[in-house]
């Protein structure tokens, strides 16, 4: 039976690249109202299990439900409820910001759609952007107008890649409270995945480190450094990353 409190559940999740193991038997859940970092070195596995997640990738083996659905036999229904932002899959750019926010908002049926776009576009501070083609934008105009589209359907699973890496550390501080507030109100839950450690602190309540795609760590990023002898996250991730055989066997 699913746990109601959790939004995601990943059981024993692999895939398999020819003879690379991307993803290797991991599983973790992400609760209503918790934001989890996923953190790695490059090449981790971070991205195609978030790919998985959405459905894009098929997985090798594993389970992957979402609100209690199964993404690989009721894909619609669990996805309904699930939006994402990545820099690797912009916004159509010749739509202006409206009609990317009108044209994605149709597909997922949004009610009241205008005033839900309004109130996007203001929360977001993408007024003056309204009318501008999506192309034209700074990546960080970019980034925020990728948030509002992510929040238009109110999702209770909202997948984060890299959601502050192109913002200047002003706009990334409003986004990450604007993100936090977000998912305080509306009691979704958030995986985010972000090179940042400071950030991570910040905004986390948990995080799972991965290598190699498998999951070495998980913890309160507040907490974990210490109960692994380091002084900061930062130090604690470059550990993870260089050696992780030293830590999984400590
Ligand atoms: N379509 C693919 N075909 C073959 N190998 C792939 C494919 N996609 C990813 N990989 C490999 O799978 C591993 C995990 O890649 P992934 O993109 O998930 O890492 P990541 O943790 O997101 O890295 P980064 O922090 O650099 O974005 C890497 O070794 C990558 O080369």
């Amino acid at each position: 039976m699913p746990d109601a409190t959790q939004v995601l559940s990943v059981a024993r999740l692999s895939k398999q690249f020819g003879h690379t193991k991307a993803v290797d038997d991991v599983s973790f859940d992400v609760r209503h109202n918790e934001i989890v970092g996923l953190l790695g070195p490059n090449g981790a596995g971070k991205t195609t299990t978030i790919n998985m997640i959405l459905g894009v990738l098929e997985p090798t083996s594993g389970r992957i439900r979402i609100e209690g659905r199964d993404v690989a036999t009721e894909r619609s229904r669990a996805l309904a409820c699930t939006n994402f932002t990545a820099v690797y899959a912009p916004l159509p750019g010749n739509l202006t910001v409206y009609q990317n926010l009108r044209f994605f908002g149709l597909i997922y049926g949004v009610p009241r759609l205008a005033a839900r776009i309004d109130s996007l576009l203001e929360q977001f501070d993408l007024g003056p952007f309204r009318d501008t083609k999506c192309g034209l934008l700074s990546s960080g105009e970019q980034s925020r107008a990728q948030l509002a589209k992510a929040m238009l359907n109110g999702p209770h699973l909202l997948l984060l890649d890299e959601p502050t890496a192109s913002l200047d550390p002003a706009t990334a501080r409003e986004t990450r409270a604007k993100i936090r507030d977000l998912t305080r109100r509306e009691g979704g839950g958030v995986l985010w995945t972000s090179h940042n450690m400071y950030e991570v602190q910040e905004v986390c309540d948990r995080v799972l480190f991965l290598s190699h795609g498998r999951i070495l760590l998980e913890g309160d990023p507040k907490t974990l450094p210490r109960a692994h002898g380091k002084s900061t996250l930062e130090e604690l991730f470059i550990t993870v990353a260089r050696e992780p055989l030293t830590l999984e066997t400590a």
